[in-house]
């Protein structure tokens, strides 16, 4: 190609090489353990079934979920929440427990879709604020902090709940510096709250903390280290699966240029839907990541305009014999993408009689789209106001391609009211898609500048505003925090989505959060994210 000065991002090449990848073993794989998971999860249901008093009811749902094995004993959780929620949930047993047990029971009820009003926190409350006695109460605090993340828009109580125990926990893990297991707990729920977490990430973490309570459940722990292992065990053919489809496409050689991360972009799948038997909905969805991480790139810091507008309108077009004004490298990037694509709505006409070619169409084009206008924005030096940059922004974040190709990649029946639905990008999408969108810049946007990109939500806010960079990224962290209130509206909307679609949305803002906790855990592969893949997809629980 002609000698352009194109930028370069000196992307690092790939932590995880190809043949280490391909290496991945596990014992936990095949019907080995199946005999000994079956027996444990067998007395675990005993367990539900014996277990009478309230609290113990709702702390034992808890502790499962946060062991990741909830997804066991879902018909067993709704037992139990739907006869507490129908038989006390007329009040009179509020008032008389302590504030631990009623945030408890908050949070838990409302993440299970049951509405249940912020009131029931008067009795800890007078004058309009929690009672000052409270903040001894550790326990009581943590759990107040982690219900106040399942608040609404509007709710007053909520967000004082969230002032009060957050001043209170900071105070605690001051006032204590040694580390022991409740400043450990209150320290992990301060970085980051349960609500927000990535459900399989928090499992790996609180499996060791679980280990060493002195309420212990042995059965729980077993139970909870073999499932750990035999998903891992699934997930680790997943990745060889897809690392072999990656490889034979040869992008990584041919554009060298762009992020060649296709085991963070496995990671963010398995943040969005661990399960075990939807591996096909993985292997679909890391594709899809890893083609919008280069496509990404050739965006922001290869093509030049010309070649974006040509690359656009191919796209647009979505036709093969318009790819001969493309420069060499862009061909190769709208093959694979085309062949993908077309791969994955052929198994769908195959499967289910539906054409949905005209979707994948419509979201690509979209995408590349708002691609296409942040390149022009950069190249004239044009600083949109963050509303402009926002609006243009959470499609330019590929969470709408991301999840309209979830949606296809599981859902069996599909139905026309909800691809009409997705088509018009709803509420969860548009959400979930600022949500990452948010996380991204904070986690993203100091690296990007600097090689030259378009400018970020931080950086609009402050040539808005004048805000210094830092009142700005607590203005975008604010702004995360109040999105995350009107995502937990949608919980409680009828919507022609199944819970599964809405949790992979929800998920796709929580792994945003999971991957930028500590800068770029994704161009970057910090040791962080480092460390978590290690954990999740390498070394099993010993
Ligand atoms: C999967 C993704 C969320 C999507 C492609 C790679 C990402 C990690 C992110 O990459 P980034 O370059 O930060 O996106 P943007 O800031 O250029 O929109 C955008
Ligand atoms: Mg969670
Ligand atoms: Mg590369
Ligand atoms: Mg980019
Ligand atoms: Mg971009
Ligand atoms: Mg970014």
């Amino acid at each position: 190609s002609t000698d352009i000065a194109r930028r370069s991002a000196d992307y690092q090449p790939p932590i995880w090489d190809y043949d280490y990848i391909q290496s991945l073993r596990s014992e936990y794989l095949g019907e080995e353990y199946t005999g000994q998971v079956n027996k444990l999860k067998e007395q675990v249901r005993m367990m539900l079934h014996k277990v009478v008093d309230p609290l113990e009811q709702l702390e034992l749902i808890d502790t499962l979920q946060r062991l990741g094995l909830s997804y066991h004993f879902e018909s067993e959780t709704k037992r139990i929440l739907e006869g507490l929620y129908n038989n006390n949930h007329g009040g009179d047993l509020w008032k008389k427990e302590n504030l631990y047990a009623t945030a408890l029971k908050f949070r838990l009820f409302r993440q299970h879709g049951y509405s249940v009003s912020e009131e029931v926190f008067n009795s800890s409350m007078e004058r309009g604020s929690f009672k000052a006695c409270l903040c001894d109460d550790t326990k009581g605090m943590l759990a107040l902090y982690e219900a106040s993340f399942l608040s609404i828009e509007g709710e007053n109580i909520l967000e004082e709940a969230r002032d009060f125990s957050k001043k209170h926990l900071q105070e605690f893990v001051k006032q204590n510096k040694d580390q022991n297991p409740s400043t450990v707990a209150v320290s992990h729920a301060l970085e980051l709250p349960l609500h927000w977490r990535i459900l399989r990430v928090e499992a790996r973490w609180f499996i060791d903390v679980y280990r060493s309570k002195e309420d212990m459940n042995p059965t729980l722990l077993k139970l909870a280290e073999l499932d750990f292992n035999m998903v891992q065990a699934t997930h680790q053919e997943d990745l060889k699966q897809v690392s072999r489809w990656w490889r034979s496409t040869g992008i990584t050689e041919k554009l060298s240029f762009a992020r060649d991360r296709l085991t963070e972009s496995f990671f963010w799948t398995v943040g969005c839907t661990f399960h075990p038997h939807l591996g096909y909905c993985r292997r679909i969805s890391t594709k899809v990541n890893v083609l919008i991480t280069v496509l990404d790139d050739i965006y922001d810091v290869y093509g030049t305009v010309d070649e974006l507008e040509l690359f656009t309108d191919v796209v647009e077009r979505w036709d093969i014999n318009a790819m001969d004004g493309l420069p060499n490298y862009m061909k190769i990037c709208f093959l694979a993408l085309y062949n993908s694509v077309n791969e994955m709505a052929f198994d769908i006409l195959k499967e289910q009689e539906f054409h949905i070619i005209r979707y994948f169409k419509k979201t690509w084009a979209d995408l590349c789209k708002a691609y296409l206008l942040e390149a022009k924005w950069y190249y004239s030096g044009y600083t949109p106001s963050l509303q402009e940059y926002l609006e243009n922004a959470c499609f330019s974040i590929a969470a709408p391609a991301i999840l309209l190709h979830a949606y296809f990649s599981y859902t069996n029946p599909i139905t026309k009211e909800a691809l009409d639905c997705l088509e018009e990008y709803p509420n969860i999408v548009r959400l979930s898609s600022m949500i990452l969108r948010l996380a991204d810049d904070l986690g993203t946007s100091t690296d990007e500048l600097k090689r030259g990109d378009v400018p970020k939500s931080i950086q609009c806010y402050m040539n808005e505003t004048g805000a210094s960079e830092e009142d700005a990224r607590e203005y975008i962290r604010c702004l995360i925090s109040a999105t995350w209130k009107k995502m937990n509206e949608e919980r409680f909307v009828t919507s022609p989505f199944s819970e599964t679609f809405i949790e992979i949305a929800f998920n796709l803002g929580r792994m945003a959060q999971c991957i930028y906790q500590y800068g770029d855990g994704h161009g970057v592969g910090n040791h962080e994210t480092k460390d978590r893949l290690l954990s999740l997809f390498v070394q099993p629980i010993p």
